[in-house]
């Protein structure tokens, strides 16, 4: 069901929000999709557009465009408690171990959910600066995963993030994780201007 969003930007690049379930996506995937996005409608939880631009440049882990082939995902965000919850659905293009997801697969979706997190519920442009990942358990390529995600502290520019994902069930935790994201200063953020996307397409 992705969804075609216009975009001013310039015609022959088109953006489409892929965070909608598509039918590459497993009933365990949709299930707790819906879940998830049943959470939208007190207006506690949002639903973060994950767009894929046809264009030159791509969201890495939006660039497989084979439908179920790479990271299939949707992220919301609870910008009161600043948490974001991500359903994944790792294709077959993400292979690591035999019939396992690599683990640089995992780290992205680390990476993307807590940058998502950072960058909805704090304010300013925030880089990641530092990145732990322990990995519990391998994941099975085609399976789904959870990934929860919390802002744990703020010191000026720094913001410390943890992360763990979870099996579909919930029952087995596959990673835990830890970041620090920084902040852009004014500075950086005048110099990194001209690299953001002009309309309020995100991700
Ligand atoms: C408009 C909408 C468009 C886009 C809409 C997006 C929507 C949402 C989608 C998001 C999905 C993707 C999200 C992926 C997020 C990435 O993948 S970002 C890419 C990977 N990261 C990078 O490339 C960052 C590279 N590093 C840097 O640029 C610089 O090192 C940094 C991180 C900006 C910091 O440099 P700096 O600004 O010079 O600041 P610096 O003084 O060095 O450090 C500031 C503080 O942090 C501490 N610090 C810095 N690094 C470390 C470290 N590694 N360990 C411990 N402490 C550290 C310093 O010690 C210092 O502490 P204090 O002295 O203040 O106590």
């Amino acid at each position: 069901m992705a969804r075609q969003v216009n975009s001013q930007r310039n015609q022959e690049e088109a953006v489409i929000d892929l965070a909608w379930p598509n039918e590459a996506w497993s009933d365990v995937t949709k299930e707790i999709f819906h879940q998830l996005n049943a959470g939208t409608e007190n207006g506690d939880w949002t639903r973060h557009p994950g767009y894929l631009r046809t264009g030159e440049r791509r969201l890495y882990c939006r660039n497989i465009s084979e439908q179920g082939k790479g990271f299939e995902y949707a992220i919301f965000i609870n910008k009161r408690e600043q948490r974001a919850t991500c359903v994944c659905q790792f294709g077959p293009y993400l292979e690591g171990p035999p019939s396992h997801v690599h683990g640089g697969a995992v780290a992205t979706m680390l990476d993307t959910v807590m940058g998502t997190c950072a960058y909805n519920v704090l304010e300013g442009f925030h880089l990641t600066a530092n990145l732990n990942i322990n990995y519990k358990k391998p994941v099975r390529l085609g399976s789904t995963a959870i990934f929860l995600a919390k802002v744990d502290k703020q010191e000026n520019r720094k913001a410390y993030l943890s992360a763990y994902v979870t099996s579909a069930d919930g029952s087995t935790t596959l990673c835990d994780a830890t970041s620090l994201f920084v902040q852009l200063s004014q500075e950086q953020m005048e110099k990194a201007k001209k690299y953001l996307p002009q309309d309020s397409h995100n991700d």
